[in-house]
């Protein structure tokens, strides 16, 4: 007990002289919660709890999660707390105890959350919010429900390049690159991001959004300072090529130097890279915080922070290097989040970071599938039967090139290994095989000499193969969100595509699941494969 109460005093005084935060303790009654990963013994826990209603001007020491069991367990004496402070914690578990307390948000004068240099807090008092505006290195995240809702509110847009008045070597780069017009995401989404807004991006697969923010970010760079101005950050190695190469492309002109900061290459090179500065990083996220954490990365002159595949970069799994990352970058640096899906409560989650006067342009979820792709099921009555109707399909199919999704590693190993041995000319990616071999993969997809490519997730998402006009989920994936992105695959930037699901009983469920809530068609494939052969050419 006694040890605990130490740690909270020495916390405090970090935290105090850090944020001046304890003078304003006097003008409330407070509860205040101090959130560490110390252990904390059940006595401690039980004193908590009984305390709990009619605490005043009195600190405790307690874990996330009890705060979490507590909210659900009582949730009336949440009216007594004028502040909640949270001590530097894991951001999810925070995240979560955030989601449940703003259920109650109108008892509460304020709800301030503290990672290190990472704050959130919503309904804050004017004394409140001047006090946080001098602390200009700090990322600051102001929740007001009432100015952050969640519908669309950017509907500027233009319609040529040239109205965006871009600088004259990056619109000499975009017409090489071979944009002639920009997309409907590229009219809306480039403007904001070149005017300093943090943006948060929808559009369907294919349709442009890595064009979108590389011209966004490469204008937004002044090409005389070698200092790291922009990151783009990408879920997986693939991907973040790929967005590299386009950045080259588009900026071919531009005396601005790009890195790709990735897993799986050489750490030396890329600490010397960062070292001497590049302009703009496309990194994923395990590298970068090394790079950072480290100091080989200087985040000093960072102005904008590009997340792709937002979504997923902000789910579990990515969520606390999300939030490392964001406690190692200025406090007010753009953020600029795309995807084709944002699920509800993912677009709540980024209220809490990004700044009032956000750009959102948002699809709905009934226009999310895209009219280009033929969709079609195959009911397998036994699992097992599912390998000899994929021969048939391939044996009678004329496909240009097709990517097979399953959903383990172990399922892509083996469904490769039955398709050689059947004879047909197969490659396979996931995340356990080597970065040279993977590469090495990806380059003979994307050049059209593999045709069948058996894939994790790892290719569910933004990869951009053009030739690419089918899509096979072997296996139906487990998140809606996935599916949308596993067909994307096919039909990129208008094209038609292909996307069947070999379905089995059990999985039944999700097909529907994902028909009704996307209002889309999902139909049983024809006997008559000429049909679907059709919708290939
Ligand atoms: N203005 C344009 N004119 C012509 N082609 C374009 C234009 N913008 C993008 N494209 C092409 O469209 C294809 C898809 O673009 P991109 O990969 O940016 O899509 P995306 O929206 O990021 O897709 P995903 O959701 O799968 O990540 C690419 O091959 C790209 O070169």
């Amino acid at each position: 007990m006694q040890f605990v109460w130490q740690v909270l005093c020495k916390t405090l005084k970090i935290v105090s002289d850090q944020f001046n935060f304890l003078i304003y303790f006097r003008y409330f009654s407070i509860l205040l919660f101090v959130i560490s990963r110390i252990k904390v013994d059940s006595e401690l826990i039980n004193q908590a709890r009984l305390h709990w209603i009619g605490l005043r001007n009195k600190i405790y020491i307690v874990q996330c999660q009890f705060i979490i069991i507590g909210l659900e367990n009582d949730s009336h004496s949440l009216w007594k707390m004028k502040i909640i402070i949270l001590i530097p914690i894991q951001i999810s578990l925070c995240l979560e105890v955030v989601r449940m307390i703003k259920g109650f948000k109108k008892h509460l004068s304020h709800f301030l959350c503290y990672f290190e240099n990472y704050q959130i807090s919503f309904d804050y008092s004017v004394q409140f919010k001047s006090f946080f505006k001098q602390k200009g290195h700090y990322r600051k995240i102001f929740m007001d429900q009432a100015t952050q809702d969640l519908q669309e509110n950017w509907n500027e847009q233009v319609e040529t390049f040239e109205e965006l008045t871009l600088g004259k070597d990056l619109l000499r780069g975009i017409f090489s690159y071979g944009f002639e017009r920009p997309s409907a995401i590229q009219q809306k989404a480039i403007k904001p991001i070149i005017l300093g807004k943090d943006v948060l991006a929808q559009a369907q697969s294919g349709t442009g959004k890595t064009g979108t923010f590389t011209i966004g970010a490469l204008q937004r760079i002044d090409p005389n300072q070698r200092k790291t101005q922009v990151i783009i950050l990408a879920p997986v190695r693939e991907l973040a090529k790929q967005i590299y190469d386009v950045v080259k492309g588009i900026g071919q002109y531009l005396n601005i130097e790009a890195f790709c900061c990735i897993g799986g290459t050489s750490t030396q090179e890329t600490r010397e890279k960062c070292k001497q500065g590049v302009h703009i990083i496309i990194a994923t996220p395990g590298r970068l915080i090394d790079m950072m954490k480290n100091k080989y990365l200087d985040a000093t002159f960072m102005k904008l922070l590009v997340v792709d595949e937002a979504d997923q970069m902000l789910d579990q799994g990515f969520s606390d290097n999300f939030a490392e990352i964001l406690k190692m970058v200025p406090g007010d640096i753009q953020i600029a989040l795309f995807s084709a899906t944002f699920p509800q409560e993912i677009i709540e989650l980024s209220k809490q970071f990004l700044r009032d006067g956000t750009a959102k342009i948002l699809v709905k979820k009934e226009q999310l599938t895209l009219e280009g792709i033929r969709q079609f099921y195959i009911a397998i009555q036994q699992e097992d039967q599912k390998f000899r109707v994929l021969v048939e399909l391939y044996k009678n199919l004329t496909v240009s090139q097709s990517i097979l999704f399953c959903n383990s590693k172990k399922t892509v190993d083996d469904l490769y290994d039955k398709l050689t041995a059947e004879g047909f000319t197969v490659s396979k990616i996931h995340s356990q095989m080597e970065q040279k071999e993977r590469e090495q993969v990806m380059q003979e997809f994307k050049k059209g000499a593999a045709r069948i490519l058996v894939s994790t997730d790892l290719m569910g998402r933004g990869i951009d193969v053009q030739q690419l006009s089918l899509v096979i989920n072997y296996e139906f994936p487990r998140l809606k969100e996935q599916y949308i992105h596993r067909v994307g695959r096919a039909g990129r930037y208008g094209r038609k595509g292909v996307a069947i699901n070999m379905v089995a009983q059990q999985e039944a469920n999700l097909l529907l699941e994902v028909e009704k809530y996307y209002n889309t068609k999902i139909d049983e494939m024809p006997k008559d494969l000429a049909e679907v052969e059709k919708e290939l050419s």
